[in-house]
């Protein structure tokens, strides 16, 4: 038997991970496989409490640094308590973002990506996804797929301005430029079921 497998959805805000994800998820069901979807910030019931920390209240609420910190405190309860226990049992897993956003969003301002991949190792000893899908779409197109799910709702980081969501952008391209084996961009423009088909087949491989 093959083994289990850990898969991150990566990109933007609105790009549509959380439509992919379950799209993916049925699919491997379907081939009779145990699968896992979670999501992060989140994943575990200590993570979803740091969750609600990170994503609500002022813009200025945590620094940088605190900030960082949460996030790695998340991720490692939701590695320990729920990524690695379904591994171990032979389920799939498929996170809505993991490390990579991290290095995204904290790591391309006063926090270097060597820091966010220390926090890692401190946290998760640098527990990485077997692969990792960094959704792409146009600008316009994610914001307005944004806006269609939440208004003018958006979270604590969700509503930071363009600019910012520019260069998480960038940094999410430069991951799969530079860990080719692991990072894969995908096109997330067009019908889901037309990104679900790209997804499959950039996890061939990997598939039993
Ligand atoms: N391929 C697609 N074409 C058009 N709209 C989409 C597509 N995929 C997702 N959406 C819609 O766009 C919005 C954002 O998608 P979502 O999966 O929530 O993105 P994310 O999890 O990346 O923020 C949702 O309203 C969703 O229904
Ligand atoms: C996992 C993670 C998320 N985030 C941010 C990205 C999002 O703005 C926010 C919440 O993510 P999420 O709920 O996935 O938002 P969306 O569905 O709009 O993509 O947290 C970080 O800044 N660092 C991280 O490590």
């Amino acid at each position: 038997m093959r083994p289990a497998r850990f898969i991150s959805l990566e990109g933007g805000e609105g790009v549509g991970k959380s439509t992919q994800l379950r799209a993916l998820g049925a699919v491997l069901r379907a081939r009779g496989m145990e699968v896992v979807e979670t999501r992060e910030p989140g994943g575990s019931p200590g993570a979803e409490a740091i969750r609600h920390m990170l994503l609500t209240g002022a813009a200025d609420r945590w620094s940088a640094r605190a900030e960082a910190l949460l996030f790695a405190a998340a991720r490692a309860d939701h590695v320990e308590k729920t990524i690695r226990p379904a591994l171990q049992r032979g389920a799939w897993v498929l996170s809505d973002r993991f490390l990579d956003s991290s290095r995204a969003y904290q790591g391309m301002g006063e926090l270097t990506d060597e820091d966010i991949l220390t926090l890692h190792r401190i946290g998760s000893a640098g527990f990485l996804p077997d692969r990792t899908f960094i959704l792409m779409l146009p600008e316009g197109e994610a914001e307005s797929r944004a806006y269609s799910r939440d208004g003018d709702g958006s979270d604590r980081i969700g509503g930071r301005d363009s600019a910012f969501h520019r260069r998480v952008s960038q940094s999410f391209a430069r991951f799969a430029a530079i860990e080719a084996d692991r990072v894969r961009p995908i096109d997330a423009s067009g019908e889901a079921a037309a990104v679900t088909a790209r997804l499959l087949r950039e996890l061939e491989d990997l598939l039993p």
